[in-house]
């Protein structure tokens, strides 16, 4: 029920229909006892126009609130949504990449079985206006025959709670760590048996049957304890049946004894069983209530991701620099760097080597400001055009794709040309039949898809349009690793051309490209192991002077 507090965010227009038709279903069933007991009292023609109209007045507010509820539902939830996507845009990236805030993304926009925050503030709306009827027909009971009403009323109440604690109960199995990763893994399992990710390898290595097993599997792990679960709210509901029972038999005992001895004429008895019904409609739960379970886990993964974490402390220092830095990734027991410290001059170009899984593109998120290290302090590059190893492949045009390295900058085509041109990617207008209106993705008529190295070209024009609108700083993580040797060394040229009295750093496994760096750091056990500029390192003989060699004679 503390889904209510959702309800403003529906705005007043869509708000106000929704309290006066729920208000009006509430209250018009309790008032219709009264036309009833005068109607049965003998009071003609006038009762039972009353009668008649309260009934369809309650009629007509029950109906019209089913769409004003969705509409005020609807409303919520793209409210929600779009909170959401801000803190989501605005989200450090640790917190971003952890599988819980993942799952609870997932739960907050998409809902659990059709029911959503919007749904459960709006069923919880209805609850409010059952139980306000209840409480109305528990008065009308009272006025005739005292405290049994609010006995009735009680029971009925013990017994809405319980059903609600049951369903609930399902609900929070589902919002378990446990559930979730078994839900995860369904999930994925069902996305690349049926998707086009991996729809090539799926065919080629004949693993269709491979996947729906793993896939019938994991659903099976999901749903077995849900199952469970659900088995034991229907037990649980012949507790519910039985409180049913005594409320209806006691309070029915009651009315009749009290008709028997003549303390009820037939009015009032007709307006007494009127009452008693809708308090026992209350008891006996509805339709709500599984929206309210069903929409309890959304809208608790809502309220945790619109929930402000700790601030992270603020990073000191001059330029770009890591002083002293630890740093473990979240959910894991050793630290993949430990007390690196870093400097970079203005304006230097510097290259960072190191083996596989060395921690060079976590160096990256370092120094980009994307991760903040356990102890240490950072001084991120600030104004900066980066390509990541795994950089984004917009399916928009070329023309976008480009320009979003600098979106705010009002640059014209000429300039997205002229970036084009700097990573010798103009070609790519030969064979994009919109020229730069083509979207890069053949999800959308008249687009085309990339190959890999045609889409590190985009990526790297990308940067150079963000150093042309002004960026100082230019960090490419592995820039040339989908280019062959030609277009390697005719883009590295060019784009370090581009990036002329800017700072550079660069990851790279190519020694050839990394050579002509002003100065090249070796990371190796989670730390600096040897820099100096290419000749330094090749004349001390370290590692860097290994591998150069070992790189050398694989081509020569
Ligand atoms: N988000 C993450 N959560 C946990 N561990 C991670 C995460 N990202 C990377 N790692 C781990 O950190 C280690 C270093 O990864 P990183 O990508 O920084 O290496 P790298 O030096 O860039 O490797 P490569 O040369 O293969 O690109 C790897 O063991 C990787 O599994």
């Amino acid at each position: 029920m503390t889904s209510l507090r959702l309800l403003p965010l529906a705005g007043l227009r869509l708000l106000l229909p929704l309290i006066v038709l729920s208000a009006g279903a509430a209250v018009l069933g309790p008032l219709g006892t009264i036309p009833l007991g005068h109607l049965v009292s003998g009071g003609g023609l006038a009762s039972l126009v009353a009668l008649l109209l309260t009934l369809l007045a309650q009629e007509l507010c029950t109906a019209l609130r089913e769409p004003a509820g969705t509409a005020a539902a609807r409303r919520i939830d793209g409210v929600l949504r779009a909170r959401i996507r801000a803190t989501a845009a605005a989200m450090p990236l640790p917190r971003l990449e952890d599988p819980r805030v993942r799952a609870d993304m997932r739960l907050a926009v998409h809902g659990h079985r059709g029911r959503t925050p919007g749904t459960a503030a709006v069923a919880a709306a209805g609850e409010a206006g059952r139980l306000a009827s209840a409480s109305l027909g528990a008065a009308v009971l009272a006025v005739h025959v005292g405290w049994p009403a609010a006995a009735a009323l009680a029971l009925a109440l013990a017994q809405n709670h319980r059903i609600v604690t049951m369903l609930t109960g399902i609900d929070a199995l589902a919002d378990t760590p446990g559930q979730t990763r078994r839900r995860r893994r369904a999930d994925y399992l069902a996305d690349v048996a049926g998707g086009p990710g991996a729809a090539k390898e799926i065919r080629v290595f004949d693993l269709g049957g491979f996947f729906t097993g793993r896939y019938v599997a994991a659903m099976r792990a999901y749903l077995t304890p849900q199952t469970h679960a659900r088995r034991a709210v229907v037990r649980g509901y012949a507790g519910v049946l039985a409180l049913q029972l005594i409320t209806a038999a006691g309070t029915f005992a009651i009315l009749a004894w009290y008709a028997a001895t003549g303390r009820l004429d037939a009015g009032a008895l007709a307006q007494c069983l009127l009452a008693a019904l809708l308090v026992f409609a209350y008891g006996a739960g509805g339709h709500q209530m599984f929206e309210i379970a069903y929409g309890t886990g959304p809208y608790r993964a809502t309220l945790r991701l619109l929930t402000p974490p700790a601030p992270v402390p603020a990073t000191t220092g001059e330029g770009i620099a890591l002083d002293d830095v630890t740093f473990t990734y979240p959910d894991t027991e050793r630290p993949l760097l430990r007390h690196l410290s870093l400097r970079i001059r203005p304006g230097e170009r510097l290259a960072v080597v190191g083996l596989n899984g060395a921690g060079k593109t976590t160096l990256v998120k370092l120094l980009t400001g994307l991760y903040t290290p356990r102890s240490g302090t950072v001084a991120p590059a600030l104004d900066t055009a980066v390509v990541f190893q795994d950089f984004t492949r917009h399916p928009l045009p070329l023309r976008d794709n480009v320009r979003l390295g600098a979106p705010a900058h009002d640059g014209t085509d000429a300039d997205v040309l002229a970036a084009l041109d700097a990573v010798d990617a103009l070609d790519l207008l030969d064979v994009l039949p919109g020229g730069l209106d083509t979207p890069l993705s053949r999800a959308f008529t008249g687009g085309r898809d990339l190959s890999g190295g045609q889409w590190q070209k985009v990526a790297l024009a990308r940067a150079v349009y963000a150093l042309r609108a002004g960026r100082q700083v230019l960090i490419v993580d592995e820039p040339t690793a989908h280019l062959d040797a030609r277009a390697e060394r005719e883009v590295f040229d060019r784009l370090l051309d581009h990036a002329r009295g800017r700072t550079v750093i660069l990851v790279s496994h190519r020694f050839a490209t990394v050579r002509r760096a002003d100065r090249i750091a070796v990371l190796d056990g989670g730390a600096i192991a040897e820099q100096g500029t290419h000749a330094e390192l090749m004349a001390a003989g370290g590692r860097y002077a290994h591998w150069y060699r070992l790189q050398a004679s694989l081509i020569t």
